[in-house]
């Protein structure tokens, strides 16, 4: 369960501790009852964010009210389903693609054809489950150590740097043919029966995100000179992560952050804004840039595994959430990852033509060293090439917590 009398004492005892440090005996107890409910509501409802929220300041500078004056990152508009629909489509499509990809990995897409009932019912239904008391919301609480459940400021993991969020993820495996029902299945098996109808809202949402990721492999693998089908290949029997985010409304907002500086582990990442509330930004040049919400369009970026496969050429560029004192925001964002385990390699490695950037490595070794030794943030894959493979790290990543796989992949 979310230890809320840990959390409690941390609060009362207001010392923040290291970065990392996941605890101890994080599954120990049961769900709590309606009381639950009223702490971490007054917790949301403090005037004070509690130390364990509180980010360094290196992290939280230029944080909410001053990003707002920071310009707008420009990122282009790709229209998906002109570049499904034809050449000329899909070549500007991939001249627009490139250009983002190899400055900071950020576009948006329109055209991708996800149905606005759908968005609108996956978005409210995230709504609806945030507010549902603790201990509903709690039956599908994160199991230690895997990617997926319900987490309130991630207080289940880390001592310090909690951020001001709560989450419900779960995975999405590529189901071949119809009649799959992953998504749906986990709803009714971890909240209840009664949850199946949204459930089902999931489940279409997320083979929409999957279907739209395929379209956009397809345009970043134009776009790389490997034709359409070639990423599309890679990622056809993809297992993906589904999380929706609630940042409630916070009294210090520049003290905190909804979700810190990192860069995606995984491969591709498509995003849905809720309303008019903007939260991303995107370190670009030295600054955080918003990237607000448009109505119908979906906010794309490249994650560390798909940096990993082109060589380093398309960047998985460092991004953040921050809050706000008056507004709640809800986003849900859809993390396109390879089955757990292909080798993620460049096209050609082994030709000895380039250098390599990082050693080959499977998603499962990836999700796992952010689930269990390393907490995800802006240097999650140097840190993870330097735990494959010690002789390769040249300082510049913190020391692995514990030991790699034993079948570390050769280069
Ligand atoms: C493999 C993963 C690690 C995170 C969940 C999935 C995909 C994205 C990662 C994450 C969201 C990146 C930001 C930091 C993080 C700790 C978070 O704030 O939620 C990351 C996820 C995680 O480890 O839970
Ligand atoms: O909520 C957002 O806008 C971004 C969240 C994010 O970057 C993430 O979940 O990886
Ligand atoms: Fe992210």
């Amino acid at each position: 369960m979310v230890e809320t009398s840990k959390l409690v004492a941390m609060v009362e005892s207001a010392e923040g501790g290291g970065r990392l440090a996941a605890k101890g005996g994080e599954a120990d107890g049961g769900v709590g009852g309606a009381d639950e409910s009223v702490v971490f509501l007054d917790l949301w409802r403090q005037t004070k964010i509690p130390a364990p929220f509180v980010w360094p300041r290196a992290d939280v500078l230029l944080s909410s009210s001053s990003a707002a004056r920071e310009e707008e990152l420009d990122v282009p508009t790709v229209d998906l389903g002109a570049a499904l629909r034809g050449a000329d489509g899909m070549c500007h499509a991939a001249v627009q693609v490139a250009a983002a990809c190899a400055s900071h990995g950020f576009f948006q897409v329109i055209g991708h054809g996800v149905a606005p009932a759908l968005a609108r019912a996956a978005l409210d239904g995230a709504a609806g489950f945030f507010r549902l008391p603790l201990a509903t919301k709690q039956r599908a609480r994160r199991a230690p150590g895997t990617v997926t459940g319900y987490t309130t400021a991630h207080a289940d993991r880390f001592v310090a740097n909690l951020p001001w969020k709560e989450t419900l993820s779960f995975s999405h495996r590529h189901q071949a043919g119809s009649g799959g029902n992953n998504v749906a299945d986990y709803f009714a098996s971890t909240l209840g029966n009664e949850f199946k109808p949204l459930g089902d809202v999931y489940q279409a949402y997320c083979e929409a995100m999957e279907e739209v990721s395929l379209a956009i492999m397809a345009v970043l693998g134009e776009s790389l000179g490997l034709g359409s089908g070639y990423y599309r290949e890679f990622f056809a029997d993809s297992s993906s992560i589904m999380r929706c985010n609630y940042y409630p409304a916070c009294p210090e907002p520049e003290r905190t952050l909804g979700t810190g500086p990192h860069c995606d582990p995984s491969a591709l990442t498509v995003l849905l804004q809720d309303g008019d509330v903007d939260g991303l930004q995107v370190l670009v040049g030295g600054s955080w840039r918003p990237v607000r919400p448009k109505p119908g369009a979906l906010v794309v970026n490249i994650g560390d595994t798909f940096m990993a496969l082109t060589n380093g050429r398309y960047k998985s560029c460092m991004h953040r959430a921050v809050v706000h004192r008056e507004r709640e925001r809800r986003s849900l964002a859809f993390f396109l990852c390879p089955r757990e385990d292909r080798v993620v390699r460049p096209p050609g490695a082994g030709a000895g033509v380039e250098r390599r950037l990082y050693p080959d490595f499977t998603w499962a070794d990836l999700m796992s060293f952010t689930q269990r030794h390393y907490r995800a943030d802006t240097r999650t894959l140097d840190a993870f090439a330097c735990w494959l493979r010690p002789p390769a790290c040249s300082g510049a990543a913190p020391p692995p917590s514990s030991s790699p796989p034993t079948a570390t992949p050769t280069v």
